[in-house]
């Protein structure tokens, strides 16, 4: 592992009862990278990142997060972690729910009114702040499970299909916003669908059937197999049609 690697995965394996979901995954994420897991439903991205998040343990192999190996408590207040289903108190409102969590993440005071403040101008939610989340479209609470990953200023984003749900002018925010903390020196880890979100992605790793079938920046990708979009350079690297 080189001094500026963030995210380490050696040989990982993943088995639920007899289904190997994750097979032999080796992979590197550099500090202030924006990295893409992409790949169809079931390769196994979900799986992958939760391992990252520490909420998860391989089968067999290693998962290095900050050269610790995880799961790590410490560490893993250094991230931020969006799920792909929203964990939400849906009786609340968002700020009750901003403000629980802000909590756990010892934020206090001025400090956590202003990462509040903040990061519902992130997601375009400063409007409905008082509205009990019961009541948010399904839109509106993938913002604010964003919202609430953001709020620590975590040095590491994991983000399971942050934009699902959203419309694509916010998306283009929010992931102008993902730039911007890039270029501060946060470490992205996202999973997506979404070619045109993968494109956005500093490097990728195309996944299917548990395997990584490539890795490599979207430019690389699409010049290796001589595609002319990702969508394409993802079917001839034997992904399946989605
Ligand atoms: N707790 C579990 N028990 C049994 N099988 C599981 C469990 N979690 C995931 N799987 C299986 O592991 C495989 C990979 O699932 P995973 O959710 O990681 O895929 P994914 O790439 O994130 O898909 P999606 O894009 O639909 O979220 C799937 O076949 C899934 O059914």
């Amino acid at each position: 592992m080189n001094q500026s690697t963030c995210i380490s995965i050696q040989s990982v394996d993943k088995s639920f009862g007899k289904k190997k979901v994750l097979d032999s995954i080796d992979l590197n994420v550099q500090t202030s990278e924006i990295f893409g897991l992409l790949g169809p439903s079931g390769a196994g991205k979900t799986t992958l990142v939760r391992m990252i998040a520490g909420i998860d343990t391989p089968s067999s192999g290693r998962v290095t997060v900050l050269n610790t190996p995880m799961p790590d408590l410490t560490i893993m207040q250094r991230i931020g972690f969006m799920a792909q289903s929203d964990a939400l108190y849906t009786e609340l409102t968002a700020r009750e729910n901003l403000d629980f969590f802000a909590g756990i993440y010892g934020l206090r005071g001025s400090k956590k009114a202003e990462r509040i403040k903040r990061v519902m101008e992130i997601v375009n939610l400063s409007e409905e702040m008082n509205k009990v989340v019961r009541n948010y479209s399904g839109g509106m609470k993938r913002r604010l499970s964003l919202a609430i990953s953001l709020l620590h200023e975590p040095e590491i984003l994991v983000l399971d299909e942050p934009t699902v749900g959203i419309d694509p002018i916010l998306r283009q925010s929010i992931w102008a916003e993902l730039e911007k903390l890039s270029a501060q020196g946060v470490t992205i880890l996202v999973t997506t669908h979404v070619m045109d979100e993968a494109d956005k992605c500093h490097r990728l790793a195309m996944m299917r059937d548990g395997k990584i079938i490539a890795i490599g920046s979207p430019n690389d990708m699409k010049e290796e197999t001589q595609a002319s979009s990702l969508e394409a350079a993802f079917l001839a690297y034997g992904g399946a049609a989605r």
